[in-house]
């Protein structure tokens, strides 16, 4: 095995390249401006802005961007063509990354071109970006499905062309990590410049396969925000950095304080959602239920966290359930400054248990309303329905009237929906917008008896705009009710924190 890993890592971030390639992904010129914006604030040493050669637009978008002044070095990919590279350089690339296929595969069925053909093209295009006095990366596409004699000679044949740095990647994520340890090995020995590296995750070894190329002396990781990229993406920058920074001890210019932030702004404008569970980033990265976990956590955090989520700009989570302990209920009640006597505690605790063990949901604001009743404190509810009218059918807007009272007044509103809840919803949040403003984030509904007066039972959590979440669930013959009962009561939950 290869050991030579350096003492810092240059990131090249591809989210704007490569995570644009995600399929379903198109981010227009002010979002790549918000992203670049973010992506520079972060540390990354370069940016993969796009492909100026793929339409005007892109090369329009490319140059507006390039010329915001970033720190940020703004690179863009090119074919080995000079065509393409004119485009870069017409859209004021500072950075040029050019390549081509050299795998059997990509020289026989996608090229039809000889070894040698493709060696010249390579080195006739690495020539021509250094002419113009721009840093060229050079990359042989599906590097690790190419024969080792070949990809050697041709990463020396652009070395001597004059190139700043070579890249290695793994287009279609075959390869794993002693493999890749091995290669760039063989690279690092033969070539003089530093070595970048590209990995997929086709079988979900990206960033271990990224880490592995670093051990053997790779300087560089090409990574994208949240893993985005073709098919099932690129490694992932955060899980790259903060493995770097834990495992390794090698030093980046990532201020990791911005990653969930970051990655935050990428999920909102790409419209991919990271899965809970996302190492750093996801929702769940550093929320625990189970009693054992919680309790460790309380007394030292280190016990069951590889991280202080502060580092990344995440939070800590204490989430409720059917594994919930004692310890976990001790700490939010002191968290919301509630005392219960020993008898209340134990109803508190059996009441998450058995909640739990139905299947529910359990948030902050829910524990908080259980734990005041089983005080005997009365809930007040803010807001009341004192009525609803709506109307619908084929040929009418949807349209629904809701009348509430919001603390002692009466206020009326109409609002119009794709459907008569849509249109009730929209005119609650419009009647409370003046106290809180709301979004509904889940929604469920469902006949709990058979016929068609069977009762609806509606689940809902919203969340206010400080991300406090609520729970509400109503049944009613009527689901429209059900559903206006269910939000009022979530509602009434989260204004409870603002007493
Ligand atoms: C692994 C990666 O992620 S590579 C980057 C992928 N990104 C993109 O493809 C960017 C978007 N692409 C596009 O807009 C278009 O494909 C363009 C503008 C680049 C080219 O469009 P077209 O000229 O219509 O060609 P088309 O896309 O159909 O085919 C690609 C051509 O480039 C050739 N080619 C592919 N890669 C390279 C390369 N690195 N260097 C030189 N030629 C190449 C192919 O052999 C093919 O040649 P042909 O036209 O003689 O058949
Ligand atoms: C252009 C290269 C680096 C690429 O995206 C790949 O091979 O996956």
């Amino acid at each position: 095995m290869n050991y030579n890993p350096p003492s810092d890592v240059i990131i090249y971030d591809t989210t704007l390249r490569d995570g644009e390639q995600t399929p379903g992904v198109t981010i227009t010129t002010d979002e790549k401006i918000t992203i670049a914006e973010k992506l520079d604030k972060l540390g990354v040493d370069v940016i993969e802005l796009g492909f100026p050669a793929a339409s005007p637009g892109e090369q329009e978008t490319f140059k507006e961007v390039a010329q915001l002044g970033f720190t940020s070095q703004i690179s863009g990919l090119a074919r080995a063509l000079k065509p393409d590279i004119d485009k870069a350089i017409d859209a004021d690339a500072d950075y040029i990354h050019t390549f081509i296929g050299t795998s059997p595969l990509h020289r026989d069925f996608k090229l039809k071109k000889s070894k040698e053909e493709i060696m010249d093209l390579a080195v006739n295009a690495v020539e021509y970006i250094k002419d113009h006095g721009i840093t060229a990366e050079f990359s042989c596409e599906d590097a690790t499905r190419t024969e080792l004699d070949y990809l050697l000679d041709m990463y020396k044949a652009v070395e001597d062309a004059g190139v700043d740095k070579i890249n290695v990647p793994d287009t279609v994520g075959v390869t794993i990590p002693i493999r890749m340890n091995e290669l760039i090995g063989k690279i690092y020995e033969n070539v003089g410049v530093p070595i970048s590296v590209h990995c997929h995750n086709d079988f979900g070894l990206a960033v271990a396969n990224t880490l592995a190329a670093i051990e053997a002396g790779a300087k560089q990781a090409q990574c994208t925000i949240n893993g985005l990229g073709e098919r099932a993406g690129n490694a992932s920058l955060e899980e790259i950095v903060m493995a770097l920074n834990k495992s390794y001890n090698i030093h980046t210019n990532i201020n990791h304080k911005l990653l969930v932030n970051t990655s935050e702004t990428v999920s909102r404008i790409t419209g991919v959602k990271m899965p809970p569970n996302k190492a750093i980033v996801g929702e769940n990265a550093f929320a625990h239920e189970a009693g054992i976990h919680v309790q460790g956590i309380l007394e030292n955090s280190e016990t069951y966290e590889a991280l202080q989520p502060e580092e990344v700009g995440h939070k800590r989570r204490i989430v409720l359930g059917k594994l919930t302990g004692a310890n976990a209920v001790h700490a939010k009640l002191d968290e919301y400054n509630i005392n219960l006597s020993d008898e209340q505690f134990d109803q508190l605790l059996a009441k998450i248990k058995s909640l739990g063990d139905a299947g529910k949901v359990i948030t902050d604001i829910d524990f908080r309303s259980i734990a005041e009743a089983i005080q005997g404190k009365p809930t007040e509810e803010r807001i009341k329905l004192l009525g609803i009218s709506v109307m619908t059918g084929d040929n009418t807007l949807p349209t629904a009237t809701v009348k509430l009272d919001l603390d002692g007044t009466v206020k009326y509103r109409a609002e119009t929906g794709v459907g008569p809840v849509d249109a009730a919803l929209k005119a609650i949040q419009s009647l409370v917008g003046e106290i809180v403003n709301i979004t509904l984030e889940e929604y469920h509904i469902e006949a709990i008896t058979g016929g068609t007066n069977a009762l609806g039972e509606v689940f809902v959590i919203v969340v206010d705009e400080d991300g406090n979440k609520a729970t509400g669930r109503a049944t009613h013959e009527d689901i429209v009710r059900a559903s206006i009962d269910a939000i009022i009561s979530s509602i009434n939950k989260l204004l409870m924190l603002r007493k």
